[in-house]
């Protein structure tokens, strides 16, 4: 399945009070980074694993070795995906991190996306990559920055992790990088005459930096 629902009710009880038009936005970056760090976990268990051994301080144990964890690449879209990034570092400490600076400019009818600043760092096949932004809704800015990593080459695993997603939006990614993995905690199902989701939470950005 290459769109999977974060069901844990700690993430919908998270989800929930990012809904809350009365969550301020100290609260609402804090639900984010939360949110960030149970996906991360998530994903983490996708990943192959080996028994190994280890030595405690008074003997020997079985245990595990997670393959891959140092092949980890996070590409953030600025701003709403920075709280909800850096819970993500807490489930791969080690990854790399690109950035896309995008800005959606709402028209009536239509979303037009500028990307004006990308910065990503060497990807190769054997990398996991990671484009992380709450808010999956026409998915052109999503598309857009999944163009930029693929600027840099060749890819292996492709995952994008969003908070609430819209059908629209993940047609639009699937429907040209077929094999891109989809995390979200929910699919609303609609978008508002000036392509904002709804129910949604509103303007993520805006909310996270209280602008
Ligand atoms: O799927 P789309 O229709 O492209 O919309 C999603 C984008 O819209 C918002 O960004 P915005 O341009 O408002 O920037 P911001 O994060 O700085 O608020 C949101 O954070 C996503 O990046
Ligand atoms: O509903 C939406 C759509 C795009 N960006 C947001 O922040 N919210
Ligand atoms: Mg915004």
């Amino acid at each position: 399945m290459p769109v999977r629902i974060i069901d844990h009710v700690y993430a919908q009880y998270l989800l929930t009070r990012l809904r809350d038009k009365n969550t301020g936005s100290l609260d609402f970056r804090k639900g984010l980074v939360r949110l960030g760090r149970i996906i991360g976990y998530e994903l983490v268990k996708t990943f192959p694993f080996r028994y190994v051994e280890v030595e405690t301080p008074l003997g020997r144990a079985v245990g595990v070795d997670i393959i891959g964890l140092d092949k980890v690449v996070i590409v953030q879209i600025l701003r709403a995906a920075m709280p909800l990034v850096e819970g993500l570092v807490k489930a791969f400490p080690n990854a790399r991190l690109g950035v896309v600076a995008a800005r959606r400019k709402e028209e009536e009818g239509y979303v037009d996306v500028e990307v004006f600043y990308s910065k990503m760092p060497s990807i190769g096949v054997e990398d996991t990559v990671i484009v992380a932004d709450p808010m999956l809704a026409t998915g052109t800015t999503m598309s857009k920055a999944i163009e930029e990593v693929y600027k840099t080459g060749t890819l292996g695993r492709l995952v994008v992790v969003s908070v609430i997603a819209t059908p629209v939006g993940i047609s639009r990614v699937l429907s040209r990088w077929p094999d891109t993995e989809i995390y979200t905690v929910a699919i609303d199902p609609e978008l508002n005459d000036k392509a904002f989701i709804v129910p949604g939470l509103g303007d993520a950005g805006d909310r996270a930096f209280a602008t």
